[in-house]
């Protein structure tokens, strides 16, 4: 993965021709993944049946009902849970447990309350025991990219959500991982602070060149950020697992108007798949 860095942007230059390099890290593959949760009222099958293939560098969002397997499908691969039939691989290797090359952002941030904005961002390359200086250097370059350098040293307590969720997502870059799995970020800001993210995170997905599958309720998010809308249907509340209904390809290029009839039209198309599904 290309490390985001406040520098990046700038090429390199060279006088020979190489051939690009495909990084495959941040390759997902799950092929016929299904999860089965053992309870006290007997099994729940929460997915089942999942194939999906995400490209290295490809953003891809999740949308459906409540319910329908989407953070399960977010957790398997952060290796949080263990999926109980088929094959999950990243960049070419099962996943056996959570990794640094996988970061995840929740809704509701995860920060350590009792840790600066420098030592939250710090906390996991310390845990990858990168050496101390280093960790301060990356940490502190991370925190002036997502624009908080004059708050390095409050307490998350002291931030709004927005500012919260910018540590939460500079301390998931620092370990440049080659996928972010990120469920619901935004959906716990204000309507201006999530637009203010989503231009954001266009940008940093862009300079990092990571793999993104995003879990979101929002129909318009999803159109506005990915490249393609898985949609669930089901679920275990539905009689039937949660597996996948469609996969709607967005194909509307890098500057999107939400409110141009294009961007429109494949709203509404997704949102009738949700609505049937
Ligand atoms: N630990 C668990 N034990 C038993 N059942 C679970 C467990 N975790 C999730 N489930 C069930 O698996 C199904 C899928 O849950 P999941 O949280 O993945 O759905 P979701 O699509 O992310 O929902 P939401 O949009 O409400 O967050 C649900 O029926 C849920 O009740």
């Amino acid at each position: 993965m290309s490390a985001v860095t406040p520098a990046s942007g700038t090429a390199a230059t060279t006088d020979r021709a190489v051939a690009p390099v495909v990084d495959e890290s941040g390759r997902v593959v799950l092929a016929a993944v299904g999860k089965r949760y053992e309870t006290r009222r007997g099994p729940v099958d929460a997915v089942a049946d999942v194939d999906l293939e995400v490209a290295p560098g490809e953003f891809v969002a999740i949308v459906g009902a409540s319910g329908c397997g989407k953070s399960t499908l977010l957790r398997i691969l952060a290796g949080f849970e263990r999926h109980t039939s088929g094959t999950v691989e990243v960049g070419g290797a099962p996943v056996r447990g959570p990794a640094p090359e996988r970061g995840v952002v929740f809704q509701d941030y995860g920060l350590f309350p009792w840790l600066t904005v420098a030592e939250n961002v710090r906390f996991g390359l310390r845990q990858q025991r990168v050496p101390r200086s280093r960790a301060r250097r990356r940490a502190a370059e991370m925190i002036e990219v997502v624009g908080l350098s004059r708050f390095a040293d409050r307490f998350p307590g002291e931030l709004s959500g927005g500012m919260q969720q910018r540590v939460a997502i500079a301390r998931v870059l620092a370990g440049d991982p080659a996928l972010l799995l990120m469920d619901e970020p935004f959906g716990a800001l204000d309507a201006l602070t999530r637009t203010t993210m989503q231009h954001e995170l266009k940008r940093l997905r862009a300079e990092s060149g990571a793999t993104v599958l995003f879990v979101t309720h929002s129909i318009e998010e999803a159109v506005y950020l990915s490249d393609r809308v898985v949609v669930m249907a089901g679920g275990a509340s539905h009689g039937a697992p949660g597996h996948i209904a469609e996969i709607v390809p967005v194909g509307l290029g890098d500057v999107r108007d939400v409110n141009g009839p294009e961007f429109n039209d494949l709203e509404r198309r997704i949102a009738a798949l949700v609505h049937e599904s």
